[in-house]
């Protein structure tokens, strides 16, 4: 039988730790290693971040936009770059954030998560929008795969509340309501939260959050501190795959090996 993705994870987190690096290609940060904004550019970037990423940690996320900007040859870059980082034994976040009438919803599941697509990943992110129900299919694809899904649920940038938090009926926010939702997949599902959110504003539960895996960016970059998670997530600490990008990114090519083993240290230093 496939191992849910969420052992799966758990496996990786337990052997490698929970931190997750972005694989986010922003021009100036490709300017300041020297690398030109073109699909090789690209392709180089990728390919050192993946050579320092996989003996220190489990996971990487590559984010599908920067490479989108060079059309064909830059997909052509992250086929080498899924696969590469995949052969090294990390697992694969597709930070494509993917979301439509589930009978095209399933079109994109079979390109991130079936076995052997040229743009094979671990678990892609995925937008709820059009419903839950809209995820069916890919849901059943991932579960089917062993392969997982990463829901928004209350995202980290500053104008997500204005729908996140509405409520629905029963008086529950939306961003809780794809916790519960995530939940209810029983390992297939997870959730996004940024940590730069307030949990109680947002209406999510950290007992109920605890329950599901929940990539959390929003650290570096967008304000967030490692050493502050534990006060954002409290009872869900331990089911969160802290992300960082740019904060890792900026120490350059000959930092980040160093900046990768400093966060990773920061995130350790959680469970003591
Ligand atoms: O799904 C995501 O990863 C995501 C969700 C969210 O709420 N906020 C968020 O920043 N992200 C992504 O996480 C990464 C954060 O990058 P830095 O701000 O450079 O660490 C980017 O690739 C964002 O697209």
């Amino acid at each position: 039988m496939t191992e849910v993705f969420a052992a799966r994870l758990a496996a990786v987190v337990a052997e490698r730790g929970p931190l997750c690096v972005g694989i986010d290609a922003h021009a100036p940060l490709l300017r300041d290693w020297g690398l030109a904004d073109d699909a090789a550019g690209l392709r180089e970037f990728g390919l050192r971040v993946v050579d320092a990423a996989a003996p220190r940690i489990g996971i990487v996320k590559p984010q599908i936009a920067f490479f989108e900007r060079h059309g064909s040859a830059g997909y052509a870059a992250l086929e080498e770059i899924l696969t590469a980082a995949r052969a090294a034994g990390l697992l694969v976040i597709a930070d494509v954030k993917r979301g439509d009438v589930g009978s095209t919803v399933d079109a994109y599941g079979e390109a991130w998560l079936t076995p052997g697509s040229p743009l094979e990943a671990d678990a892609m992110t995925a937008v709820a929008y059009q419903g839950f129900g809209s995820l069916d299919g890919v849901l059943a694809r991932a579960a089917e795969n062993g392969k997982g899904v990463f829901v928004l649920a209350a995202t980290s940038n500053p104008e997500s509340a204005e729908v996140q938090t509405l409520r629905v009926p029963d008086g529950t926010t939306i961003a809780q309501r794809m916790v519960e939702h995530a939940r209810s997949t029983r390992g297939v599902a997870g959730v996004v939260v940024g940590a730069t959110v307030d949990l109680a504003a947002v209406g999510v539960d950290p007992s109920v959050l605890a329950e599901v895996p929940v990539l959390a960016p929003g650290f570096g970059a967008q304000g967030a501190s490692l050493a502050g998670a534990p006060a954002t997530f409290r009872a869900a600490l331990g089911a969160i795959l802290p992300n960082v990008s740019r904060s890792v990114l900026g120490a350059g090519p000959d930092g980040l090996a160093a900046a990768i083993d400093v966060a990773a240290r920061d995130v350790a230093s959680w469970a003591s």
